[in-house]
């Protein structure tokens, strides 16, 4: 599991890239003559956040025959100009920029065609190694003496760090979890943004390098970006003065059954955190342990919801059963904001949706929903999330760590949150996060956006206090305070 010490700070604004859209990007920066000046500066921050990190010993440079190759010889460069003894173990260079780099290198430090011999000595003399083998231009599978490569860098205990992508991890899908074919780095230095492979494989810690890249360029050729603080704090609903709990939003919570109690409860203290003014709860259930602020409502047959007034918002499908597509149908016609979650997430839904629907499947859900299989969802969150928004429709909350958001524009990304979320529950109260902010009148993007953003950094509180023993209950507690936090907050101590 991903350790929450490995997170980059959820501050960052960070892109996400693949590798084709690098490919673009590149292209588009070569057409401005910004390449080159882009490659430079890239190896300048690696050797420079290298020499801060581990100021001392010598380091063994790692270069293939492509543009990470050419970083690594830029970044040998800077290195050596900080009197650090480099030594550089180089593939032939295939790629002419790259070369140019090389060229400027020679001379300056030893660089020597890379054996296994060679590197079995020059490991057993390192203090780091600058694994700059292979970035965006991988195209599984590896050959096969760099298969036993990655085996020496690993089992030589060194201080690693990869620069742009770990040698041997896909960019654009999660890694399939063996280690084995893929340099273990202590630390990747991401060029430009995320890959989206290092936000869904297990890979240590990532700092995303900013290349003076004009953010125009990073904009138009990105996939998808993180969400950040600040956006989320200029989406929170503020109250006027004359605020009453009419005004504030009011929540329907549409769920559980005789021995789901506990699901729809925990969504009525996700909303009631969230701020909502009034949650009323309805199930065929008694709901023993609802929340005291709340209402809960026992009904009959679910035919009662039609004399009901229309609420500002309903979070629909925590512990429901097979109730949940009729009931969805029915809130559906209503043309309210929902959160459709759990038992509601069915694929019989397909074409009843509207835009203010939010969609809020685990990947086992995403993999019902699409009809494949959950490590289709897994190995690529992205591609799922806007698969299901294309045939649903709405916004599509894809949970996990770390959490996709398809809106009908933009793929997002939220850093924040750690595995000690993985508990019972803990996507019953993110159902009422949303649901409050929908109530609230944050439309679908903006409500998922906000919520998931919240609900994580309720979850970063409650780990922070509790560690892996958190239970969803905290995490719902924890809403009020991040969301106040975030609410009081300058933009410098975001
Ligand atoms: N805009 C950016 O982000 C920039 C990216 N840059 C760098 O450019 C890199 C991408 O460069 P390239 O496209 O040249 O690609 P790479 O340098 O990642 O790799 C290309 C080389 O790897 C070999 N290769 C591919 N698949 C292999 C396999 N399965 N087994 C063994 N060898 C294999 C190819 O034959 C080729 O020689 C990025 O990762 C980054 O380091 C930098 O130059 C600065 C600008
Ligand atoms: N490793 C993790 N990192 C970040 N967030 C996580 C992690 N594991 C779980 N979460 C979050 O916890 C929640 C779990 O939701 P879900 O699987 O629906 O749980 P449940 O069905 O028990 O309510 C999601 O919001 C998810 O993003
Ligand atoms: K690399």
């Amino acid at each position: 599991m991903r350790e929450t010490s490995q997170l980059p700070a959820p501050g960052s604004g960070a892109f996400v890239f693949t590798a084709q859209e690098i490919r673009e990007l590149d292209a588009d920066l070569a057409r401005r003559d910004l390449l080159e000046l882009t490659m430079e500066h890239a190896g300048a921050r690696v050797a420079e956040v290298i020499h801060a990190r581990f100021p001392t010993g010598p380091v063994l440079a790692l270069a293939g025959g492509g543009a990470n190759g050419g970083d690594t010889f830029v970044a040998a460069r800077h290195l050596h100009a900080l009197g650090r003894e480099v030594y550089v173990l180089a593939q032939g260079t295939r790629h002419e920029l790259a070369g140019r780099m090389r060229r400027r290198l020679e001379g300056l430090c030893p660089i020597e065609l890379l054996t296994e011999e060679r590197l079995c000595a020059g490991l057993s003399k390192t203090r780091v190694v600058l694994d700059g083998l292979l970035g965006t231009g991988f195209v599984p599978p590896l050959r096969e003496e760099l298969t036993q490569w990655i085996r020496r860098i690993n089992e030589a205990g060194k201080t690693v760090v990869s620069l742009d992508l770990p040698t041997g991890l896909p960019s654009d899908t999660a890694g399939d979890g063996s280690d084995a074919e893929r340099v273990r780095a202590d630390l990747t230095l991401a060029l430009v943004g995320f890959k989206p492979g290092l936000l869904f494989s297990e890979v240590g810690e990532v700092q995303v390098l900013d290349l003076g890249v004009p953010p125009a360029l990073l904009e138009r050729h990105a996939h998808a970006s993180c969400i950040t603080p600040e956006e989320v704090r200029a989406l929170l609903p503020r109250r006027v003065r004359g605020a009453h709990k009419g005004t504030a939003g009011r929540v329907y919570v549409l769920g559980g059954r005789p021995g789901y109690t506990g699901a729809p409860s925990l969504t009525a203290y996700g909303a009631l955190r969230a701020g909502s003014g009034l949650v009323a709860l309805y199930s065929r259930a008694e709901l023993p342990r609802h929340p005291v602020e709340s209402m809960a409502h026992r009904i009959e047959d679910w035919n009662a919801l039609t004399a009901l007034p229309r609420p500002d918002a309903v979070a629909l499908g925590m512990g429901l059963g097979e109730d949940s597509v009729p009931v969805a149908r029915r809130v559906l016609s209503w043309k309210v904001p929902v959160v459709l979650d759990a038992d509601a997430l069915q694929s019989e839904l397909r074409g009843a949706g509207h835009d203010a629907v939010v969609w809020t499947p685990h990947p086992g859900e995403a993999a019902r929903l699409l009809g494949i299989g959950t490590g289709d969802i897994t190995r690529d969150p992205f591609a799922a999330a806007r698969a299901l928004q294309l045939a649903y429709g709405g916004t599509v909350v894809l949970k996990g760590g770390p959490s996709v958001i398809a809106t009908p524009g933009a793929l997002r990304v939220c850093l924040a949150g750690n595995p000690g979320m993985a508990t019972g529950g803990s996507g019953d109260v993110l159902s009422g996060v949303i649901a409050a902010l929908l109530g609230a009148g944050l439309s679908a993007p903006e409500a998922a956006i906000a919520g998931v953003y919240l609900h994580a950094a309720a979850g970063d509180r409650a780990y922070a206090r509790l560690g892996y023993g958190l239970i969803a209950s905290d995490i719902a507690h924890e809403v009020a305070p991040a969301w106040h936090v975030l609410h009081q907050a300058s933009s410098e101590i975001l």
